[in-house]
């Protein structure tokens, strides 16, 4: 009878254990050790372990804190510290009184351009001599604009490229430059920056479409299972070469694939980074419809302009309809994303594949 109850509670656990990982700001040592103390009492239960001797100060802190935690239930404890990570996390998510984010309405460089008209705000990478890789900036900005698009008077969003490319994804230089942390906190922060990013295609409420202009490489491939319509010029590639580069999926993708297309096509995409073409794409559910690049452009516009003329409330309330009820599964699935890759990005398999992609000894 208790079955169910327990496992959704060591299931927010293990998601409390993750989220704690992606805190943007350091709780402090007081709460670093309560939470220590409840983790230990949540998975060993009542502290059994002989006391630390008098000058290991940090263990007999800990050890301290853990014993004053008595005969607390590792239910409880559970509990305890699901809730205390719940409060850290909506602390940290508050925007700061000197930087509000929602403020941040223009992108900070040429690289985005949004514009309106005809009904549609469209989100446009900018950086074709670099195929439109996103750099740290442009993420920043493109969290902006959705946070901007989603509040203003046009019924649909999109997100396009400008040039040959869609977008060649995550711009690999944006791991060169460190900060005084270190490599360690370069990971940690590029996985708090990753999670808001998707976070925010995940509670986007209007109508948001992919206009594929053509090839698209890892992020900007697995965020598309996070829109509501992708249409694709037949020039168009899709390709996520995770494994080649060191890393792991994100954008939701480990989850959002599999339910798009099976998990074994899904497994060729993000172990192996097999490259889809636009029809293998659309016939595998990750893509809506392809045209051919000749007409792409004319032909997407004016549907869009013709869908952006439906009533604007209408097509609001039927998306939460259709995503509501995933949401939280695909925050949970975006945490553990960023945290897994916070990991992989410090590993030799990653450091080598990006260093040789800087000294040009490979390409994909
Ligand atoms: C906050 C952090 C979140 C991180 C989220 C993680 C995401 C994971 C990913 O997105 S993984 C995917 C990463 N992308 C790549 O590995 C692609 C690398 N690029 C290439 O393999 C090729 O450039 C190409 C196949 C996309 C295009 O090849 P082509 O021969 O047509 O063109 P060039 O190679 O000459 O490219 C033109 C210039 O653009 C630069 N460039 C292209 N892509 C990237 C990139 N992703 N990062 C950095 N720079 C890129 C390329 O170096 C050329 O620059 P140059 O003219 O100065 O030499």
């Amino acid at each position: 009878v208790g079955g169910p109850a327990m496992q959704t509670s060591q299931k927010d656990f293990n998601n409390a254990v993750s989220q704690l990982k992606l805190l943007k700001e350091d709780p402090g040592n007081e709460v670093k050790l309560k939470l220590y103390a409840l983790y230990k009492q949540a998975t060993e239960g009542p502290c059994n372990v002989p006391k630390p001797g008098m000058l290991d100060f940090i263990n007999k802190t800990k050890w301290d804190a853990w014993n004053a935690l008595g005969s607390l239930s590792k239910e409880a404890a559970r509990q305890n510290y699901v809730d205390l990570v719940s409060k850290l996390s909506a602390s940290s998510e508050s925007p700061s009184p000197e930087a509000p984010a929602a403020d941040r309405k223009q992108p900070e460089s040429d690289s985005l351009v949004v514009t309106s008209g005809d009904g549609i705000t469209t989100i446009r990478l900018n950086r074709p001599t670099k195929k439109n890789a996103l750099t740290t900036q442009m993420y920043h900005d493109i969290i902006a604009a959705l946070q901007a698009a989603s509040k203003d008077e046009s019924p649909i969003t999109v997100l396009t490229g400008s040039g040959d490319y869609f977008c060649s994804g995550n711009d690999l230089t944006n791991f060169t430059s460190l900060p005084a942390g270190g490599p360690e906190e370069m990971a940690r922060s590029s996985a708090v920056l990753l999670r808001d990013f998707v976070n925010c295609f995940i509670d986007f409420p209007k109508p948001l479409v992919a206009v594929v202009n053509g090839p698209a490489v890892g992020i900007s491939v697995t965020i598309l299972g996070l829109f509501d319509v992708v249409y694709a010029t037949d020039r168009a590639t899709f390709h996520t070469p995770f494994s080649h580069l060191g890393q792991s999926p994100e954008g939701c993708s480990s989850y959002t694939f599999p339910k798009i297309m099976g998990s074994s096509k899904a497994a060729e995409m993000l172990l192996f980074g097999k490259k889809l073409t636009a029809q293998e794409a659309c016939a595998q559910g990750l893509v809506t419809e392809v045209f051919p690049d000749s007409t792409f452009q004319k032909e997407v516009w004016a549907r869009l302009k013709a869908y952006s003329k439906l009533p604007p409330n209408a097509m609001r309330i039927s998306k939460q309809i259709i995503r509501d009820r995933e949401k939280e599964k695909l925050h949970a699935v975006n945490a553990e994303e960023s945290n897994v890759l916070r990991e992989r990005w410090l590993s030799d398999e990653c450091m080598n594949a990006i260093a040789s992609f800087l000294s040009r000894k490979s390409k994909l």
